[in-house]
């Protein structure tokens, strides 16, 4: 419901009306007539009340209405406005209230209250609050709990603006109403000026809280209503304050040069900001102010020339706050049906509330004491709840539904500053855990690198150790050359016949003997006969040289099958060597380059193989048919021998006639002798020609003997060393494998220290950060542990202060019989309202 609002002008009486100022045309005109600048200035209100006007004019007009909108579930603010002394508090409370005429305006609301209770309908239950307070120097003073002197202004959603721990008193009759008056009166701040000695310097503010529950219908209504008496409006010169007066007069006429902006703001439709909050009056009068209340301001004024000047900023004071417009609406509640199930809610959600807080508390213990919480367990932190406040019985009283409003209010508080504060925790201890993680995942990479460094150092260091325990590299090709060509000379000197002379002997005898006349000394003859027995001794020698070379012969083949097998041993070991060099391949997964040199390197070892093994063949052949040659040539040899034999006979037999023919004495020379002499000589030509043949035969023969013993033996040799260059080559193999390897490995031990250098210095950086991080992280917890004992300090001083508050409040409730208690009132009906009138005249008799 939009409305201006009310404006009421009162002009207070003096004693003599020869100086007066202004001219009251008619009810709602007043016109400036000396005194002041502006002369004539008219000015028109919703009412102006002369100087004899009545208090009962006053209070029917301008205020009746508002005390039964207040009833009917509206704000309303009724404050007084003017200069010292101008009649604000003879208006707002009256000067004497067991007066019918005298008393004010309070005393007339608090009565109307009542009496409007009682003549409501019986289903209406009622229950009235009272507040006092004032504001002085900026200060919001309980005046029913003196000690409550420096109150401050809070908002929400429930409650709206109010001041934060201002009592309220629970009130059934007007005479309670009084005495709770009467007890704030004795501590409003009142200091003797010039002008006016008793006049009040603070701003007082009466506030009666009214609830209206049908009992029928369930529903609720509420309504504020503030009384206003502000402060001397007069100028700080006029006032004659000085001193410490001064500052009061100052900050005093800040309070309402703030709500002269306020009216100005809310009434030049230009400015987009009210200031409410540049002064505590104009904060609590927020709703006053353009918002949800139904407003009249009493302008008081002097009519008096005197103060034409105060009365002519006062009229225009109240001619801005005129075209202020308000948008009352009835504050209603939720119905019965409604709230109960909201309340049923509310319940459910109270205990959910309760059960997450103790979560939230122990989780908290466990995160301030430094203990890791596991996400899993974290309590939740949704927030389903709505904002309902509310008893569990169905038949609740409008009292208990608001001790439970301000209960869940309260927990609502602390449970989102441990929302917060856990928030906060968890968020530092989710980033914690994730550099712990990073750092442990690179720790474990890290050692999975030294671990292989470690196991290629240990293998590398074998490796040395083997090549290191290897012998010596061959000998080079000419030392072998060398080698080779002493051990022919050995095998010859070996072979070496040394019958040569003997044969020669023998020849050069027989030679003798076939010329004619030839004939042998006994010397000569015996000389070949012990040639001849050389030459025997040397053909056994001979014999017994070849069965040595049947049996080298037999040795040569099994050096065939022992060099077949080794060849296929080696076969076998380069097959081996081909797979190693493949699992080496697949293993290291060589580049181009190192594949090529190992292809490069089987294809070598494959044609050395292969070459080897051709030669092998090769000279096996060649050994198979030169022991077939060898076992001939033994034959022819031996058959020789047999046939050098029988011819060694013969010549025995001849030298046996010849040593007959010959006498020692060389006496026996006849005709028998003589053809025995013949038949030796022609025996011995037979044989020497015989032996000639023979020798020349053996000779040849052994000259093939000889070569083929040469032949064999270089092959031997050959084959020997083939075998030893075989063995070295095989060796230089492997030692070249090994070195790849190795290589390899110095590689990859290489590369993995770069790595292991690189994560190092990664490291290092990671824990300088991580320790700057971590210095940031016990700064913050530091702070967060200051943080959260200023808060346990600040809890346990507000919990001291609460206490103190409880026991003076138990005291003022020692004080006052009522006022904590509700005490709901339900109408009577068509009661007369005069019946209720209270009898009693005692307010401002003890004032
Ligand atoms: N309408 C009136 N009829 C009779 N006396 C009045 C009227 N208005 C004011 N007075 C008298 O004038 C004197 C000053 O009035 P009052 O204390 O109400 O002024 P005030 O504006 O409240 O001053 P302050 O700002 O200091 O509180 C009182 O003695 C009061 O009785």
């Amino acid at each position: 419901m939009a409305a201006h609002v009310k404006v009421v002008a009162r002009f207070r009486p003096v004693d003599t009306e020869d100086s007066l100022a202004v001219l009251v045309e008619d009810a709602q005109t007043v016109r400036m007539m000396r005194g002041a600048a502006d002369l004539n200035a008219a000015f028109t209100f919703d009412r102006v009340f002369p100087m004899h006007a009545h208090q009962r004019d006053v209070f029917e007009y301008g205020i009746m209405d508002t005390v039964s909108d207040v009833l009917r579930g509206y704000n309303g603010t009724i404050f007084a406005y003017g200069q010292t002394g101008s009649g604000k508090t003879h208006t707002m409370m009256g000067p004497d209230i067991d007066h019918e005429e005298l008393r004010g305006i309070i005393p007339r609301i608090t009565e109307q209250i009542f009496s409007n209770i009682l003549a409501s309908p019986p289903a209406l239950e009622y229950t009235v609050k009272v507040s006092y307070m004032e504001i002085y120097m900026e200060r919001i003073r309980d005046l029913l709990v003196p000690q409550h002197d420096n109150l401050s202004i809070q908002q929400d959603t429930s409650k709206g603006v109010h001041v934060k721990g201002l009592s309220e008193y629970y009130v059934s009759s007007a005479a309670e109403v009084f005495e709770l008056l009467r007890q704030g009166s004795t501590t409003r701040a009142v200091s003797a000026t010039r002008m006016n000695t008793e006049s009040s310097r603070s701003h007082s503010i009466v506030l009666f809280t009214i609830k209206q529950r049908n009992i029928e219908t369930g529903s609720t209504k509420t309504g504020n209503l503030y009384l206003v008496d502000l402060a001397g409006s007069e100028k700080v010169g006029k006032s004659g304050a000085s001193g410490q007066t001064l500052e009061e007069a100052k900050k005093i006429n800040k309070s309402l040069s703030t709500l002269g902006m306020v009216i100005n703001a809310l009434t030049d439709g230009r400015s987009s900001h009210v200031p409410y909050r540049d002064s505590k009056l104009t904060r609590i009068l927020q709703e006053s102010l353009g918002g949800n209340s139904r407003t009249t301001l009493l302008v008081n004024c002097s009519p008096t020339a005197y103060n034409a000047e105060e009365t002519l900023s006062t009229l225009r004071f109240g001619v801005r706050a005129k075209r202020i417009q308000n948008n009352a609406h009835v504050n209603a509640e939720l119905s019965p049906m409604e709230l109960r199930v909201m309340l049923q809610k509310a319940n459910q959600q109270s205990a959910h509330y309760r059960k997450q807080i103790d979560t939230l508390e122990r989780e908290l213990v466990q995160w301030r004491a430094g203990e890791s919480v596991p996400q899993s367990a974290w309590a939740s932190t949704s927030v389903h709840a709505s904002p309902v406040r509310s008893p569990t019985r169905s038949t609740v009283s409008l009292a208990e539904t608001d001790e439970l409003h301000e209960q869940l209010a309260e927990k609502e508080g602390i449970e989102q500053a441990l929302r917060k504060e856990l928030g906060t925790a968890r968020t530092q201890t989710s980033e914690a855990n994730e550099r712990i993680f990073t750092l442990e995942t690179e720790i474990q990479a890290l050692q999975l690198h030294s671990d292989a460094l470690a196991f290629a150092r240990d293998e590398a260091v074998a490796q040395i150790e083997i090549v290191r325990e290897m012998p010596p590299p061959a000998a080079p090709p000419i030392e072998r050359e060398k080698g080779r060509d002493e051990r022919l000379e050995d095998m010859f000197a070996s072979l070496q016949l040394e019958h040569r002379p003997g044969v020669d002997t023998i020849l050069a005898l027989v030679d003798r003997l076939s010329l004619p006349g030839g004939q042998l000394s006994p010397e000569e003859v015996r000389m070949l006969r012990d040639t001849i027995i050389q030459e025997q001794v040397m053909l056994s020698e001979q014999i017994h040289t070849v069965r040595i070379h049947a049996q080298e012969l037999s040795v040569l083949r099994l050096q065939k099958h022992a060099l077949s097998e080794r060849i296929g041993a080696l076969q076998q070991r380069y097959d081996l060597i081909t797979d190693h060099i493949g699992a080496l391949e697949h293993g290291f997964r060589l580049g181009d380059e190192t594949g090529g040199q190992l292809a490069s390197l089987r294809r070598m070892l494959e044609e050395q193989t292969t070459a080897s093994q051709l030669n092998t063949s090769n000279e096996v052949l060649h050994l198979e048919g030169l022991l077939t040659t060898r076992a001939e040539e033994t034959v022819d040899l031996a058959r020789s021998l047999d046939d050098l034999r029988a011819s060694h006979d013969e010549q025995k037999q001849a030298l046996h006639h010849l040593r007959l023919a010959v006498t020692a004495d060389g006496t026996e020379a006849g005709p028998e002798a003589m053809q025995r002499l013949v038949d030796a000589s022609e025996l011995m030509e037979k044989s020497r020609e015989l032996v000639t043949v023979r020798l020349r035969e053996y000779e040849r023969l052994k000259q093939q003997l000889m070569q083929g013993l040469r032949e064999r033996s270089e092959k031997i040799v050959e084959m020997e060393m083939a075998m030893e260059e075989m063995q070295d080559q095989y060796k230089m193999l492997l030692e070249t494998l090994n070195l790849r390897v190795q290589q390899r490995k110095m590689g990859i031990l290489e590369r993995h220290l770069e790595q292991l250098a690189s994560v190092q210095r990664r490291l290092v950086e990671q824990n300088s950060a991580l320790k700057q991080d971590m210095a940031t992280a016990d700064k913050r917890v530091a702070a967060r542990n200051e943080r959260i004992q200023a808060l346990e300090e600040d809890l346990y001083a507000t919990r001291q202060r609460l206490k103190v508050r409880e026991e003076r409040a138990m005291q003022d409730t020692e004080n006052f019989s009522f006022g904590r208690i509700a005490k709901p009132m339900r109408g009577a009906g068509a009661v007369d309202a005069s019946e209720l009138k209270p009898k009693g005249g005692w307010f401002f008799s003890a004032k």
